[in-house]
């Protein structure tokens, strides 16, 4: 069952819906994004993206730097709103957890079938108010650089997104501890983040992402600021992680070993364009183009 759906997303950078046209038509025609550029002036985050996240799965998102991964990701949580295009999200997945308020509160009016078939809403209907709820009960984000509040201790970060839904103090903290627990950090909840080393304060992002208990998780370079032994150990602790709590995961990352390590399935952006999405063997026995088999010719 699809989780998240992007059809047809293009974004054109800092252009109207007229310019964005041109500059969408030359794609058409075949341009590559730095052409369109040169020609436009526009910068071309994505084009035509098509592409199903499955409930579950830990979907990577590869390609070189300035090939679209971050802009795609933002389109899931809507920081970035697409020139064209539709973003469907099943928001009723887990609207049977008891600690959740029930999602499809979101926005009843704009829930309706995607092509899929299954039951979702277009988040780009989405109100303010409904685009709230949203954030708060379907999509968490880790950043690459932690985005941890400096003047919070740990556990007022971790549980900082239980009392923007103004959950009881005893309530959330004993949640937050919880998730600390997990990340193995549980003895620092006092401490505040700049007495933490760069793993652990990325373990404190992860908690405070998992503490709200959403089914989505949007990973954008969240494991790339840390040396490679720090790293390759959260790598095994999403795993370990993902194999209890099995969430909707899309892991941004440029590292092909780090997106064959952690990735189910993988997606290949190169200028914007969706290049190839499969798991890491098809990849490599079937690479959709020379860009897709140069990442993974070394690949055993
Ligand atoms: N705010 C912006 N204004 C104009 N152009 C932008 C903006 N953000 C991104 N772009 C352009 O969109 C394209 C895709 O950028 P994006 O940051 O999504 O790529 P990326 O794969 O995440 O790169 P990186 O790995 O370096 O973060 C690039 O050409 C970039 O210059």
């Amino acid at each position: 069952m699809n989780h998240i759906q992007l059809e047809n997303i293009s974004k054109i950078y800092n252009a109207s819906t007229a310019q964005a046209q041109v500059a969408l038509s030359l794609l058409a025609q075949g341009m590559d994004s730095t052409e369109v550029k040169e020609q436009t002036g526009y910068s071309v985050g994505l084009y035509d993206i098509n592409l199903a996240i499955k409930a579950g799965e830990l979907h990577c998102i590869m390609g070189l730097s300035g090939s679209g991964k971050s802009t795609l990701i933002r389109h899931i949580n809507r920081l970035i709103d697409p020139s064209c295009g539709k973003i469907w999200v099943d928001t009723s997945l887990h609207a049977t957890n008891p600690r959740r308020a029930p999602a499809t509160a979101v926005a009843e009016e704009t829930q309706t079938t995607a092509q899929t078939g299954s039951s979702a809403i277009d988040i780009l209907t989405l109100n303010d108010k409904a685009l709230q709820q949203y954030r708060q009960h379907t999509v968490s984000m880790v950043f690459q650089h932690f985005g941890l509040v400096p003047h919070m201790t740990v556990i007022q970060n971790v549980a900082y997104g239980l009392r923007v839904r103004k959950m009881s103090t005893k309530a959330r903290h004993e949640i937050a501890r919880h998730w600390l627990n997990e990340v193995g950090l549980p003895n620092l909840e006092h401490s505040y983040p700049d007495e933490l080393s760069g793993g652990m304060q990325q373990r404190v992002g992860l908690a405070r992402a998992l503490a709200t208990d959403n089914p989505i998780l949007l990973m954008d370079e969240a494991f790339s600021a840390l040396d490679p032994l720090i790293r390759a150990q959260l790598q095994d602790q999403l795993l370990e992680l993902q194999n209890r709590l099995n969430k909707t995961i899309v892991f941004i990352t440029h590292d092909i070993d780090e997106a064959i390590k952690v990735g189910q399935r993988i997606s290949i952006l190169n200028g914007g364009r969706l290049v190839q999405t499969g798991t890491p063997q098809q990849l490599r026995h079937d690479p959709a183009d020379d860009y897709v088999a140069q990442f993974m010719h070394t690949k055993s």
